[in-house]
């Protein structure tokens, strides 16, 4: 079974690399590490990267990419992926070092067609990463709205060995999935609804007051404020939800529920009402979760 470390990183098609690499800098609070081409890499924690920016036509999301609990679990993960008929593709040992990272393997999900990415041994940098200031400590979550939930619930939770940790609703579905062996309350998670494309992603501020901090920074900057400051009901969260430069959503979310390994709560399903989103009674924007392509990636030019 597939374990994992964590959440690692996504990779971002924006519009307008220069402007993205400030917000992701000085609004959301990460480092620049370095720009190859027509990519920029971001960090927030230790690893080389934990967001790649890379200049496109449109925006969206081209990649999400996981580190896998242990390095010698590879090849068995390669051979599982294989089994389960979703063509992994394992990466040249340039595109590995071209990316800092180990043994690395992707393949698209059978239904939306997004590239995902497993991964070991992420160059840990020299220097701590130093927050700004407000300070966020990790990548937290994805989130899709999606036509093809039954089919991504399945697929994650049974190819990819993702835990359900709470579920709204049946018609209109929300699941919040946690990657085996991580102990967040989700770092994926869906929403019906009718097109497929990134709802939002998110980042765990380290302290209540950061999120506060980080409500006054997006006045003074003018970046719009989509849904927040609100309390959710499943992870217990305190959120913030702002524009990027194309209008992605981003999320600050601080104090989250964390599972132990050992007898993790059953999984609850929830009242589907707005309350279980927004224990505050907040409301989203209408520019909330609107934008984000599922940019499907060519897989046969990898290692080319
Ligand atoms: C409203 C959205 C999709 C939502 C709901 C609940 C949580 C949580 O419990 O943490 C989220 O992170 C969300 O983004
Ligand atoms: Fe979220």
């Amino acid at each position: 079974m597939i374990r994992y470390k964590k959440l690692g990183y996504v990779v971002l098609s924006v519009t307008d690399l220069n402007k993205s690499v400030d917000f992701y800098e000085n609004i959301v609070g990460m480092e620049f590490v370095e720009r190859v081409l027509d990519a920029a890499y971001l960090r927030c924690s230790g690893d080389h990267h934990n967001l790649i920016l890379e200049q496109g036509e449109e925006p969206g999301l081209k990649r999400v990419a996981f580190e896998l609990e242990k390095a010698d679990q590879f090849q068995a993960v390669f051979d599982h992926l294989k089994k389960q008929g979703v063509n992994p593709v394992e990466l040249s040992a340039e595109e590995c070092q071209n990316l800092a990272q180990g043994r690395t393997l992707r393949f698209k999900d059978p239904y939306l067609g997004v590239t995902y990415e497993f991964y070991v041994q992420i160059m840990q940098m020299g220097t701590p990463f130093v927050p700004k200031k407000a300070r966020i400590t990790r990548l937290l979550h994805v989130v899709y709205e999606t036509n093809k939930f039954d089919e991504l619930f399945d697929f994650f939770t049974t190819v990819l060995n993702f835990n359900i940790s709470d579920i709204q609703g049946r018609e209109t579905g929300w699941a919040w999935l946690r990657a085996a062996g991580t102990p967040f309350h989700h770092n994926f998670a869906l929403t019906k609804g009718k097109e497929n494309k990134l709802n939002h992603l998110a980042y765990q501020a380290q302290r209540v007051d950061d999120v506060g901090i980080q409500v006054n920074r997006l006045k003074d900057n003018n970046v719009p404020i989509l849904f927040g400051p609100g309390k959710h009901h499943p992870s217990g969260s305190i959120f913030l939800y702002f524009a990027d430069p194309d209008g992605l959503t981003i999320e600050y979310s601080q104090g989250m529920e964390e599972f132990p390994e050992e007898n993790p709560r059953e999984p609850r399903r929830l009242e589907p009402t707005m309350h279980t989103l927004d224990e505050w009674g907040g409301r989203p924007k209408p520019g909330w979760g609107k934008v984000g392509k599922l940019i499907k990636e060519d897989l046969e030019k990898v290692n080319q």
